[in-house]
């Protein structure tokens, strides 16, 4: 059995169709634009978006996050997971009309229900949301710095990575940064690599979510390698939307020989019709990875992990 950790999904992206198509009976809203036969449906990143948000939507209230984050954790437990980091966006409460208060507290309270039922430890990653614009990151980040919560460790940014530039969105993670928090963003996943190193520049962050085009430039690759940045690697995900034909053609493997510490996740899994487990599968049965070398990946992301250093000796001594 290979203990597992995730350092890269976004809550709201983790919630299943069924869980959705459920919440779309309580909240009487029809969901037929985006499930189908039980299948979220979309053709490319942007409609991906929207069919996130469609899903994000039905979460309205604190009982309905800790509903999503207790029932997703739960299923991590179940499949050998003993930590997660789940990013959570303050902008979904603020979409659907709850303070971002009650919105924290409800995925509290499900990571707190977890933890007692099956001993995972959890943590969230407040984002920004690329395509909001600098305002709105910076918005985000404020709420966080000027909030401290003891579950809210980090702060990064999904959304579209084709809008904006680093430079532009690096005040926010300023703010961030200052308050104590770890730094991630998505980068290098619908861009190349100049995007990671704009990132990497202005942005100064430990981890970068995804960061697999910087493969295509051997100098960014020394530089992620000299610089220790950790790669939040997701291969189902970029399968999925296309980044990569085939496994084979994914650099999980080239960068992990370059030197780079790379990590296994799940993104946004019944989207991309993965989860935890399926990626630690796709390690062994697509990248030949033995169950020694996915044990170092797992420890690699506990090493990486916005946690305090206590929680992190006593999650790391479960592997040894
Ligand atoms: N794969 C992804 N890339 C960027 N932003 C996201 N938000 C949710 N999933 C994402
Ligand atoms: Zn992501």
């Amino acid at each position: 059995m290979v203990l597992k950790a995730e350092i890269h999904c976004h809550l709201e992206g983790a919630a299943s169709p069924a869980l959705v198509e459920s919440q779309a009976r309580k909240y009487n809203v029809d969901v037929s634009n985006i499930i189908s036969n039980g299948v979220f449906v979309w053709n490319d990143f942007t409609q991906f978006l929207k069919c996130y948000d469609g899903a994000a939507d039905l979460f309205r209230s604190a009982d309905d996050y800790a509903l999503l984050s207790e029932t997703y954790l739960n299923e991590l437990a179940d499949d050998d997971c003993i930590y997660s980091e789940l990013f959570i966006s303050t902008d979904h409460a603020r979409a659907i009309g709850i303070s971002e208060q009650d919105y924290i507290d409800g995925i509290a309270e499900g990571m707190r229900r977890a933890k007692e039922k099956t001993g995972i430890e959890a943590r969230m990653i407040a984002t920004g949301l690329r395509h909001g614009g600098p305002e709105s990151v910076l918005r985000a980040a404020k709420y966080v710095a000027g909030n401290p919560h003891p579950l809210i460790t980090g702060f990064g940014m999904g959304g579209d990575e084709r809008m904006h530039h680093p430079k532009d969105l690096a005040p926010g993670f300023d703010v961030a940064r200052d308050a104590g928090l770890g730094i991630t963003t998505h980068a290098g996943e619908l861009v190349g690599p100049q995007s990671v190193r704009d990132s990497l520049d202005y942005i100064k962050p430990s981890r970068i979510g995804h960061g697999v085009r910087a493969i295509e430039d051997p100098d960014l690759v020394k530089r992620l390698a000299d610089e220790q940045i950790v790669l939040e690697c997701c291969p189902g995900s970029n399968i999925s939307l296309k980044v990569y034909d085939e496994f084979e053609d994914h650099p999980f493997m080239a960068l992990r020989a370059a030197g780079i510490s790379v990590t296994l996740n799940s993104d946004d899994p019944p989207h991309f019709h993965t989860s935890l487990k399926r990626e630690y599968e796709i390690g062994a049965n697509e990248f030949g990875l033995s169950d020694v070398e996915l044990t170092q990946i797992t420890r690699t992301a506990i090493k990486a992990a916005f946690v305090d250093e206590e929680t992190r000796k006593q999650l790391l001594a479960k592997l040894d």
